[in-house]
């Protein structure tokens, strides 16, 4: 059985919502890296790559990645899982992001990428087929803000917590 809208639906909230945000290396040797596009340095030279000598630790974002506007679109910060329901925009196909997930980095790429990627995509597909078709769920008039720290979570008055109002389908 395909579930178009339920499989857009979860890559949708992946993509703005990764549970991991970013992930630190450290160089083992000099590495030269090459930057996507041209950036102007504060002398006014266009740099083409950056050269990272051995031991530098490198945060890399995820979130970044999966919401860069140059790639997403104007409307990159948004929650639109419609985007998964038709042809992806070839912005989205040029950028041949190195993610092995749906053309995003949330389960990171390479060798050393999520090992448990199709299983938490199945584990959370069965888990929301499942609940949805028993209960309802609306969120209660709070402010919820999401932290996108090393790991992203909702928080309501300082404190990580999803707070949710939850009925039951008769
Ligand atoms: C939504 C759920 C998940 C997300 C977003 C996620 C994301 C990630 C990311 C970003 C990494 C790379 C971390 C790094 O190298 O610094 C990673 C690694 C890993 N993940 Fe997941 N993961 C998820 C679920 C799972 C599940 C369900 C399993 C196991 C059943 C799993 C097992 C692993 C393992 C073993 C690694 C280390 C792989 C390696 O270093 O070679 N993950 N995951």
């Amino acid at each position: 059985m395909t579930l178009p809208l339920l499989d857009a639906v979860c890559k949708g909230t992946m993509r703005l919502y990764p549970p991991v945000t970013s992930v630190n290396r450290t160089t083992t040797c000099d590495t030269i890296l090459p930057v996507s596009v041209p950036i102007r340095s504060t002398e006014g030279t266009l740099v083409h790559e950056v050269h990272v000598p051995k031991g530098t630790d490198i945060v890399v974002s995820l979130l970044c990645a999966n919401t860069n506007k140059a790639i997403w679109g104007d409307d990159a910060e948004e929650w639109k899982p419609e985007r998964w329901l038709g042809d992806l925009p070839q912005s989205v196909v040029d950028a041949k992001l190195p993610g092995i997930y749906s053309n995003m980095m949330t389960f990171l790429g390479g060798s050393r990428a999520c090992i448990g990627f199709k299983f938490a995509e199945l584990e959370m597909k069965v888990v929301l087929a499942v609940l949805l078709e028993r209960f309802k769920f609306a969120l209660p008039q709070k402010d919820i803000r999401w932290q996108m720290t090393i790991v992203a979570s909702p928080v309501v008055d300082g404190k990580a917590q999803l707070p949710m109002n939850v009925e039951v389908i008769v």
